[in-house]
């Protein structure tokens, strides 16, 4: 994003070089036609200075017209640069009002001695008119300046181009003087004085190096055919015939003063012969007119081209995030919920359908196995634990009954009476026993009597309570526990079962029905018991209610005399 950013906004300067570059160098090349008809407005002053007042008409129309013309170079300048609404232009505006200001004294210097009669024109106050408007070029030559700088700060590219236009420009100026070198002394008919020799040999050495600098400036142009007829134009009317003319004056200023021709036949030779200089001038901001022009419209389609291929590249850019997003991030996210999920043994969450076949397809499938291998362990680690549940309560039950074996008795018998004990509670033991049960195996066969035990274990089921804890203690041997109560209530628990087993008429499956008995021992908690103690009474009496004559219940303590049945 950052590079196209840069891409785009490279390309936005280059366009806008393009657009600013445009309107400096046509403002540039309007500064350029003030200096060129500043410069050409001496001809008709050099010749009219030139001429007696009778036979001046002509030469003054002329003068009048460079004059319309350098003040309409100068109005269409000045609005130009007022046009813009930029106060860059401001120190350019005052400098052109300066130029403006000065070329009205150097007319009026040209029209003071143009209205004396030709005899009085002397030689210093023409040098002096042909100085002041010298001088006014030189005025302007910081709008020009300024111009050309403004032109190669919008686009530096333009620098020779803007160099050599300059130049040309000022080598039109420096032929200028040259040639009104000789306005004085040929109007005065004298020769060169030593100022005006080393003038012209001043003038004419600033030329060739100026012309020389055109070169150079301008090889980078060569390819233009036009551009090498335009230079050759100057060397051989400039620098060929022109100077050549100059030096035959140079040489009757040198010796005679004897010219032979007037100011104005020397304008009328000599200012043809620099018109190939502006034009040089003109071709030289053409091309770079249209050069700009070219390279704005280049620019132009170049930062059309890079933001449309930015937004494609954003567009690509995007539908790649929204593709990861959703081939990659998406399902790592949803794998990664998953596997928190599966974590917490949650498995109801489904896995999403992947479309393709990579990586993250794989990834889905091994989840798929995944989740089929922890389901299977789970329902595996389930059934274990069931199956060890199932074990641990056959070993701590009676295989025929389903009540408590004795080893099991003993483990949460002991819990219970350490409670007991602990806290000074009360507890009973009562120890059954069934009546001549031998008899039964040996009348009814053994199914019989597991039948007859079975139905026992399920009437003291019956009776007992929650918190009882109820053993097959041997063969027909039950032993209940029972926690909170004393003996008179244990007692009545245990003539409650004897009652009930006397009551009960034992079906066997051969229809046969049998009435049986049982002998019940009962023995309270005392404090010097443990859980053997207890059972012993309780056995004690047990044996006792056997001798007494079966079907009794016997307390380990005399209650009142209580012996039940
Ligand atoms: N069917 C069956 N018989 C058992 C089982 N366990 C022990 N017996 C039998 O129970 C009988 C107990 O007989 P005895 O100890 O002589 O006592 P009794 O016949 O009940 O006589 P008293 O206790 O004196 O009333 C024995 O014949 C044992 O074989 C059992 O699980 N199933």
């Amino acid at each position: 994003m950052t590079l196209i950013g840069k891409i785009v906004d490279g390309e936005w300067t280059t366009y806008q070089r393009g657009r600013n570059s445009i309107p400096a160098i046509k403002q540039f090349q309007l500064a350029l036609r003030v200096e060129e008809k500043l410069s050409a407005e001496r001809g008709p002053n050099n010749i009219l200075l030139g001429q007696n007042l009778s036979d001046s008409a002509d030469a003054r129309a002329k003068l009048a017209q460079a004059r319309a013309a350098t003040d309409q170079s100068l109005s269409i300048l000045l609005q130009a640069m007022r046009s813009q609404e930029d106060l860059w232009f401001t120190p350019l505006i005052a400098n052109v009002k300066a130029t403006t200001l000065n070329l009205a004294l150097a007319r009026q210097q040209v029209d003071l001695l143009a209205a004396k009669p030709k005899s009085e024109r002397d030689a210093d106050s023409v040098s002096v008119s042909v100085e002041m408007m010298v001088a006014t070029v030189e005025i302007f030559s910081s709008t020009i300046g300024s111009l050309s700088n403004r032109v190669i700060l919008a686009d530096p590219q333009f620098h020779d181009g803007v160099e050599s236009a300059q130049l040309s420009s000022r080598l039109r100026d420096i032929a200028g003087q040259v040639g009104s070198t000789f306005t004085a002394p040929v109007i005065a008919k004298r020769p060169l004085t030593p100022q005006e020799i080393y003038a012209f040999a001043r003038l004419t050495g600033q030329a060739d190096q100026l012309y020389s600098v055109i070169e150079l400036e301008l090889r980078s142009y060569y390819k233009n055919p036009a551009f090498k007829i335009a230079l050759d134009n100057i060397r051989t009317h400039y620098f060929g015939d022109g100077v050549d003319f100059l030096n035959g004056l140079f040489a009757a200023g040198r010796t005679s003063g004897n010219y032979g021709l007037s100011s104005g036949d020397i304008a009328a030779i000599y200012v043809p012969m620099m018109s190939s200089i502006p034009e040089l001038r003109e071709l030289i901001v053409a091309e770079l007119i249209q050069e700009a022009e070219s390279r704005n419209q280049r620019a132009g389609y170049f930062l059309l081209a890079t933001i449309l291929l930015g937004i494609v590249a954003i567009g690509i850019f995007v539908m790649l995030i929204r593709l990861i997003r959703q081939r990659v991030l998406r399902p790592i996210l949803d794998a990664t919920e998953l596997f928190v999920s599966f974590a917490n043994e949650r498995f109801e969450t489904a896995i999403p359908e992947h479309l393709y076949n990579d990586e993250i397809g794989e990834m889905l499938r091994a989840i798929r196995v995944l989740k089929a291998h922890s389901l299977d362990k789970i329902r595996l680690e389930k059934e274990r634990e069931e199956l060890i549940k199932r074990l641990r309560a056959s070993s701590d039950t009676d295989f025929l009954t389903g009540l408590l074996n004795r080893r099991a008795f003993y483990a949460q018998g002991e819990q219970q009476f350490g409670i007991t004990r602990r806290y000074q509670r009360q507890m009973v033991v009562i120890l059954m026993d069934v009546d001549h049960f031998k008899a039964v195996n040996d009348m009814h066969g053994h199914q019989a009597g597991d039948r007859v035990l079975c139905d026992v274990a399920e009437l003291c089921r019956h009776e007992r309570r929650k918190v009882d804890l109820l053993a097959r203690y041997g063969g027909e041997e039950f032993l209940l526990l029972l926690p909170e109560i004393d003996l008179l209530q244990g007692i009545a628990v245990a003539e409650k079962l004897r009652a009930a087993i006397d009551a009960h008429l034992f079906q066997l499956d051969d229809g046969v029905v049998l009435k049986i008995s049982a002998s019940f021992g009962v023995a309270s908690f005392e404090d010097d018991d443990n859980l053997e103690s207890l059972i012993a009474r309780a056995d004690q009496k047990l044996y006792a209610a056997k001798n007494a004559g079966r079907n009794k219940v016997m307390p380990a303590r005399q209650v009142n005399e209580f012996v039940v049945a």
